[in-house]
């Protein structure tokens, strides 16, 4: 078949390599959520058991490639950080984008049920899937701090546009037009006052969005040095270029496998709502931005 008259179609694939050495960002979202939300009922301004499916499936896909490093969630969006050394698809930008993004599809299917029991899923959702490449740690950190900045922005403006609706009685036009033009300190105001929230103390999974991070459990264990044959430690002035028997070198690589795994630092991945525009979160985990 290779050799058929047919087969120079092939020569149209082109090969689409990321950039080696690079950061890649991986962001999915979904497809025309405004209507997904609304057919399924959303909660608003936040479903916790549709962010909580969110996360779920950023886990399974989290679990599965094991070069995402971190990810973070918000409304019906999640980005997810491959290390820069990754070698994922030979770093083929359709394959990982389409294999990630049908990946990620799958799973918000497949676990739709256990948090949305009594809804039927009413036709199935998709997102769409692009990837983005960065240079350095500089853009990896602004990237993050973007999108949770974002979300506090869009959180802020949801959680007063919806009580203004929601408990003070007020149509969508008259909320969205009582919030024009104020900042942020008015707006956390008018909660406060109006209906006596107080925005920070409001859910952290709302305000601060999904962090989704592969943390380092343990230390790993340094490798063992070789100990001494038999014949080197009593003969003493055995030459590294001698030959050695078949059972010596079997023995020898399989105690270099057990060393090379024992190097390998087990990982857990941890979700977290906290603020990851700081120092603080950085700079305990070095190994994110290696
Ligand atoms: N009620 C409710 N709606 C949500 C929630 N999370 C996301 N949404 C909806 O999903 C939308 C996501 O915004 P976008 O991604 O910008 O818009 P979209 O409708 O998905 O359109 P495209 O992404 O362009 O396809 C929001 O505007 C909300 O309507 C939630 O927790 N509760
Ligand atoms: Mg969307
Ligand atoms: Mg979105």
């Amino acid at each position: 078949m290779a050799g058929s008259k047919y087969a120079y179609v092939r020569n149209f694939e082109l090969p689409d390599p990321l950039l080696p050495g690079t950061f890649l960002i991986f962001r999915l979202d979904g497809h025309s959520f405004h209507r997904f939300s609304t057919e399924h009922q959303f909660t608003k301004p936040n479903d916790v058991q549709a962010l909580m499916l969110m996360d779920h499936a950023a886990r399974d896909v989290m679990e599965e490639y094991k070069d995402i490093v971190l990810a973070f969630g918000e409304s019906d969006e999640y980005s997810f950080l491959l290390r820069k050394s990754t070698s994922l698809y030979n770093r083929r930008e359709s394959k990982i984008c389409s294999t990630l993004t049908s990946y990620f599809t799958s799973c918000y299917v497949f676990h739709w049920r256990e948090y949305f029991p009594d809804v039927p899923l009413l036709y199935p959702p998709s997102f769409d899937g692009r990837i983005v490449v960065y240079p350095s740690s500089r853009e990896i950190r602004d990237y993050f701090s973007w999108r949770q900045a974002d979300t506090h922005i869009n959180n802020l403006y949801n959680t007063i546009f919806w009580a203004l609706v929601q408990q003070g009685g007020k149509t969508t036009t008259d909320a969205h037009a009582a919030l024009r033009g104020t900042v942020s300190s008015q707006k956390h105001e008018m909660l406060f006052k109006s209906f006596g929230v107080n925005y920070n103390e409001i859910d952290a999974r709302f305000r601060k969005g999904s962090i989704l991070v592969r943390d380092i459990e343990d230390e790993p264990t340094p490798p063992e040095l070789p100990e001494p044959t038999p014949a080197s430690s009593t003969a003493g002035n055995q030459s590294h270029s001698e030959p050695t028997s078949a059972a010596e070198t079997s023995q020898k690589s399989l105690k270099q496998k057990k060393n090379k795994a024992q190097t390998k630092a087990k990982t857990k991945i941890n979700l977290l709502h906290c603020d990851i525009i700081k120092d603080e979160f950085w700079d305990a985990r070095p190994h994110l931005l290696e």
